[in-house]
């Protein structure tokens, strides 16, 4: 089956600098694939080039298919694009914003209308149809521009941090709404959350740099990641100097009077277990011992000098 994306040695300078260099994507026909990038890695760029929004210095991008540099308006149908600030006319109502988009889109004018009440009950939107969008919370705002991505129907969407600076609230049902169109689309997500990436995708690319450092599941992603820093949290924490004691411990760094996160050398199991024996032996009251996945400087580290590519 012809994938629904793929991009070739995708590379782009704005400058004499390059923004990205060789990237190769392959996203399949559903679900969610995650682009993961610390700020500036390139997730934007490569996002706009795949979207048509910005043309590449090197490489190609293939819409089901179809070459996108010579067949746009062919290639674009099957693209919807949600950008990092969704494109959004304020001072029109939803009913008027998405059928303007619908037109955009080049649809035919007796399919608008139930296109547009089809998205608006998707996004549930549908009862701040005749409000206008400046009237609207951060969070219907970002249902507007997700309704305006799906209005034609395409195989592909592509959202741009998503779900970047939305409340608890609003993320949740963001995240819902999300999984919900990713049933029949294939979606394209960036972020510069790991744990975000992890909750909604099935498949990971992690870009550094402009360089794609990882492409493969999510499953695979968190085996390959070995972190080597553990969490612990004790009623009664010894001084640091006896952590550093332990056989393995590299570094201890106290983030309150109760808990740690020690980096350690050697396999995870190892250090758990000194650790929990010397919190017996030592009477530290070990309440709680995890490994810590979070600090994505250091995956970044890790992947950079480990992946082949
Ligand atoms: N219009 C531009 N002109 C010059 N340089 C740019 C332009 N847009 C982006 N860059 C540079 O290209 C690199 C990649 O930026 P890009 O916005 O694609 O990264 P990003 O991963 O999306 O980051 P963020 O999450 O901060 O948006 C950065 O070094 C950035 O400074």
């Amino acid at each position: 089956m012809t994938s629904i994306l793929r991009t070739e040695n995708l590379s782009h300078r704005y400058n004499s600098t390059w923004a990205i260099r060789d990237i190769n994507i392959e996203v399949e026909q559903s679900g969610i694939v995650g682009l993961l990038g610390s700020n500036g890695a390139g997730k934007s760029t490569t996002m706009n080039i795949i979207c048509g929004v910005l043309n590449q210095t090197e490489g190609s991008v293939y819409i089901n298919g179809i070459d996108l540099r010579k067949y746009p308006e062919a290639a674009k149908k099957e693209i919807g694009f949600l950008p990092q600030n969704p494109p959004l006319y304020t001072d029109l109502t939803i009913d008027e914003y998405l059928t303007y988009c619908a037109q955009l889109r080049l649809m035919d004018t007796g399919k608008i209308k139930p296109a547009v009440e089809e998205a608006k009950e998707r996004c549930g939107i549908t009862h701040f149809s005749s409000r206008l969008i400046k009237n609207l919370s951060g969070g219907y705002r970002q249902r507007v521009g997700i309704a305006q991505a799906i209005i034609h129907k395409p195989k592909l969407v592509v959202m741009d941090e998503p779900t970047n600076g939305l409340d608890p609230n609003q993320l949740i049902e963001a995240r819902k709404l999300i999984r919900e169109i990713a049933i029949d689309h294939s979606v394209l997500l960036s972020s510069h959350i790991l744990s975000e990436i992890n909750l909604l995708c099935k498949e990971i690319i992690m870009i550094e740099a402009g360089r794609m450092v990882f492409s493969d599941s999510m499953d695979a992603f968190n085996n390959y990641v070995q972190s080597k820093i553990m969490l612990l949290r004790m009623e009664n924490p010894p001084p640091k100097s006896d952590l550093l004691r332990i056989q393995g411990v590299t570094q201890v760094e106290f983030l309150t009077n109760k808990q740690a996160r020690v980096y350690f050398d050697g396999s995870h199991e190892d250090i758990s277990e000194r650790l929990i024996t010397a919190s017996v032996e030592q009477g530290w009251k070990l309440k709680e011992i995890a490994l810590d996945k979070g600090l994505l400087d250091d995956v970044f580290k890790q992947l950079s000098s480990q992946s082949p590519q």
